[in-house]
């Protein structure tokens, strides 16, 4: 089906990250982050496969940027690593750090292609951990200043800022049931990770703004949420979506998670509620749930979303998901900022990939469909340019639109990189 016609200022573009590419861990004055420390542990990552050198991106940025002039996009999303401008997480800044991210900047100034800065990725830098992390107040007074130094340094060039991707990955992945760096297992105990990124994000948004940014907004992970049964569905929709989404757009949390809270959130909400130029979403498949079928610790249990093609990451594809999403935001929250879909992507092998044209043929179908019906959205970022590390499963999953050869380091443009060129010429 060809793509739908989407208007002449719409914003195509490409997503990465920092850990996931860059590589040139121990260069350049970077510090230790908790994915260098979860990678260097034994059984946290598939074959135990780990970041220090990924797809080169340090070294080969201007490759890199070749490849996004290449495709025409006019933005690319990128993560700043904190380790790399601040190895330990406080202090004066590292100015081979600096460096790196000026030479990228000037890059992609260079070729017109306007950057967007995610200042945190999930590579906190291990010392901030090792004082609690996320689980300590501190942690968000200390992404501030971070915040205040890379807007000082980079606000001339940043189109859109964004404090941080994913903070619900990060708290129930991180610290919930500890797939991911840190790796700590506190279920619901980890609610108040969610709080103090979130407080992080508003002290950011602050910061960034005196430092003259001029778009700041979010890039938060949300799923619908289906299911039989309304009781566990309004539990996991208040967990992955609402707990992140309504203190940020409502200035309030879900009243079900309040009693997780650390005392004293509510005189937070005014900060975490700091008006945004845009919201960010990262799509990628929606969520199903039950009531358990035996008593545990949890409300829920997820059940697996049958009747769908699957992607080599084992994600069911659901286009519509994506449409019911934006519509669910649209509907949910009166004062929405103009949205932008700052990743979806997919997971397939191979450089003639079908399915991955497919995949993003009809979810940007999906989202043209939702903007039809008043849904105000403003650009899509196709997760990833490149291959690359996918945490805990290492590289098997290949989401770029450029194939990476990790022994030689070669990139080669595969057939979904023609098409999407096409689309974006196409919409002109
Ligand atoms: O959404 C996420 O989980 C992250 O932002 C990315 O870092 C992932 O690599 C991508 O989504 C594929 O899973």
């Amino acid at each position: 089906m060809p793509v739908p016609r989407f208007p002449a200022d719409f914003v195509w573009g490409v997503s990465t990250s920092a850990f996931q590419i860059e590589g040139g861990t121990s260069e350049g004055g970077r510090g230790r982050s908790v994915w260098d420390t979860f990678t260097a542990t034994p059984g946290r990552v598939a074959r135990g496969e780990n970041a220090d050198v990924a797809t080169d991106h340090y070294h080969r940025y201007p490759e890199d940027v070749a490849l996004m002039s290449e495709l025409g996009v006019d933005a690319y999303r990128f993560s700043l690593a904190w380790p790399r401008i601040q190895p330990e997480g406080r202090g004066p800044a590292n100015p081979e750090g600096i460096a790196f991210y000026d030479r990228l900047l000037d890059a992609l100034c260079e070729a017109g292609i306007e950057p967007v800065a995610t200042l945190h990725h999930w590579d906190t830098p291990q010392a901030l951990e090792d004082d609690g992390g996320w689980l300590s107040r501190d942690t968000a007074e200390r992404f501030a200043d971070y915040a205040a130094i890379a807007g000082e340094r980079f606000a001339d060039r940043v189109k859109m800022w964004i404090p941080l991707n994913e903070p619900m990955v990060t708290s129930i992945f991180g610290y919930g049931i500890g797939e991911y760096a840190p790796g700590k297992a506190l279920l619901l105990d980890a609610i108040p990770t969610a709080h103090h990124q979130l407080l992080a994000h508003g002290r950011a948004v602050a910061a960034l703004r005196s430092a003259g940014a001029r778009t700041v907004g979010t890039a938060n992970n949300h799923s619908p949420v289906r299911g039989d049964d309304p009781e566990p569905v309004e539990f996991l929709d208040a967990l992955i979506n609402r707990l992140f989404a309504d203190p940020v757009l409502l200035g309030s949390y879900p009243e079900v998670l309040h009693d997780r809270l650390p005392d004293g959130f509510a005189d937070d909400l005014p900060s975490i509620a700091a008006p945004l130029d845009f919201y960010g979403v990262n799509y990628y498949e929606p969520m199903a749930v039950r009531a358990p079928r035996s008593p545990g610790p949890l409300p829920f249990e997820l059940s697996p979303l049958e009747g769908f093609p699957m992607t080599t990451n084992g994600s069911p594809v659901v286009p519509d998901g994506l449409r019911e999403l934006l519509v669910l935001l649209h509907e949910r929250y009166p004062d929405l900022p103009p949205l932008h879909i700052t990743e979806n992507g997919c997971s397939f092998d191979g450089i003639h990939d079908t399915e991955r044209i497919e995949f993003l043929d009809a979810h940007l179908g999906a989202v043209h469909e939702a903007m039809t019906t008043g849904v105000d959205v403003r650009g899509y970022f196709v997760w990833s340019l490149l291959d690359n590390f996918e945490w805990s499963k290492g590289y098997a999953p290949r989401f770029g639109l450029v194939h990476v050869d990790y022994d030689t380091l070669a990139r080669t443009p595969k057939d979904s990189f023609a098409w999407y060129r096409g689309v974006i010429e196409r919409s002109g």
